[in-house]
């Protein structure tokens, strides 16, 4: 990855909010024996800043509830951030109209984890992959267009004599095979890609993940995959970004995360991964209770959970800083050496 090249995605601490105050009387608390009036506001992505290169495999990985799906759906414009600037290919594209995020629409595409809640039920394939080419290729003949849906359904691996088939007739990982399709109907150059396998059995998952391999080969593709598990993308991505709580704790390149895990949080997922030829998992046990995004500690939104946390860690929020090739890690520990 060359670090000096242009990103093709760029984040610049990005951050979104979700207001979940409930009905009238849930907006009042009593404080000193008087009503305060109170707002409840989930911090789903707290200050994230990173940039994606062109051919790069970037992995957001953590816990449910992190915040990954929110990221994904904030850098693909379906959810507007409350801050931040997010860039495509050196375009500023947060702040754009509908209109105007049109072209952007075309070049970034995305995959979501549960085929059948995305495809709709009533659409035949040919009408699902039909769809977007009628909204970025008005000028496409049927005939053309039902020549380009039959290229992309080979692709995938799905027959394309079964494009007039509904998506219950297919299996999971067919499904899953058949919203990629519609991904690449468009020829995007940017996928993200929201726990694409999270659904699937264990052996169609590594045919789904090859998929995206051999459409990324073939199309030059660059990819954001969300996943909450580790085990699923450490081998293919280039770099892997760990979120906790809506903020990153590490971001380093894909193999060494797995060989050197630098902050605490990244350690203790990995140790959950049961691995070949250990005879005993050495587990991390993480102190405490899942942290509510409602009300974010102050310092190191992991401090609580952690069994290195100082007295700084309660107060200071750590910056991210550069350890070793290319990783970048937002803890006091690492940075002043007392977690190894
Ligand atoms: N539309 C919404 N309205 C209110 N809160 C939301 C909304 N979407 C997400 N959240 C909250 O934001 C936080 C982050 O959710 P998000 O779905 O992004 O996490 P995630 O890491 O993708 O989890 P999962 O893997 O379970 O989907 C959660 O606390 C969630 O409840």
């Amino acid at each position: 990855m060359n670090t000096q090249a242009k990103p093709l995605l760029k984040l610049e601490d990005v951050y979104k909010e979700f207001d979940v105050t409930g009905g009238f009387w849930e907006q009042f608390r009593w404080e000193n024996g008087r009503p305060v009036r109170k707002k409840a506001i989930v911090k789903a992505v707290n200050g994230v800043t990173f940039d994606i290169y062109q051919g790069e495999t970037f992995s957001v990985v953590g816990e449910s509830g992190c915040g990954k799906s929110t990221l994904a759906r904030t850098v693909t414009g379906l959810l507007q951030p409350e801050c931040g600037k997010i860039f495509y290919d050196g375009d500023r594209i947060d702040d754009l109209s509908y209109s105007q995020k049109t072209p952007y629409k075309k070049r970034m595409q995305m995959v979501f984890q549960d085929p059948y809640a995305s495809l709709n039920p009533r659409f035949t394939v040919r009408k699902t992959l039909e769809e977007p080419l009628f909204f970025h290729y008005p000028e496409l003949t049927r005939e053309q267009r039902l020549d380009r849906i039959a290229e992309v359904m080979e692709q995938v691996g799905v027959h394309p004599a079964w494009a007039e088939r509904f998506p219950h007739e297919f299996s999971g990982g067919q499904r899953q095979r058949i919203s990629i399709a519609r991904a690449l109907m468009v020829d995007p150059e940017f996928i993200v890609a929201d726990e694409p396998v999270s659904a699937l059995d264990v052996s169609v998952q590594a045919q789904i993940l090859n998929l995206f391999m051999e459409a990324q080969e073939k199309r030059g593709l660059t990819y954001m995959f969300i996943t909450h598990d580790l085990s699923v993308v450490a081998h293919i991505s280039t770099r892997v970004a760990v979120m906790y709580l809506g903020s990153l704790c590490e971001l380093s390149p894909g193999g060494e995360i797995f060989n050197n895990p630098r902050h605490p949080y990244t350690k203790a997922l990995l140790s959950a991964i049961p691995r070949l030829g250990e005879k005993k998992a050495k587990h991390i046990r993480l102190k405490g209770e899942v942290t509510s995004p409602l009300h974010l500690p102050s310092g190191c939104v992991f401090h609580k959970r952690c069994t290195y946390a100082k007295e700084i860690c309660t107060q200071e929020i750590p910056t991210p800083f550069t350890a070793g090739d290319n990783a970048a890690v937002a803890c006091h520990g690492v940075e002043q050496g007392w977690v190894g």
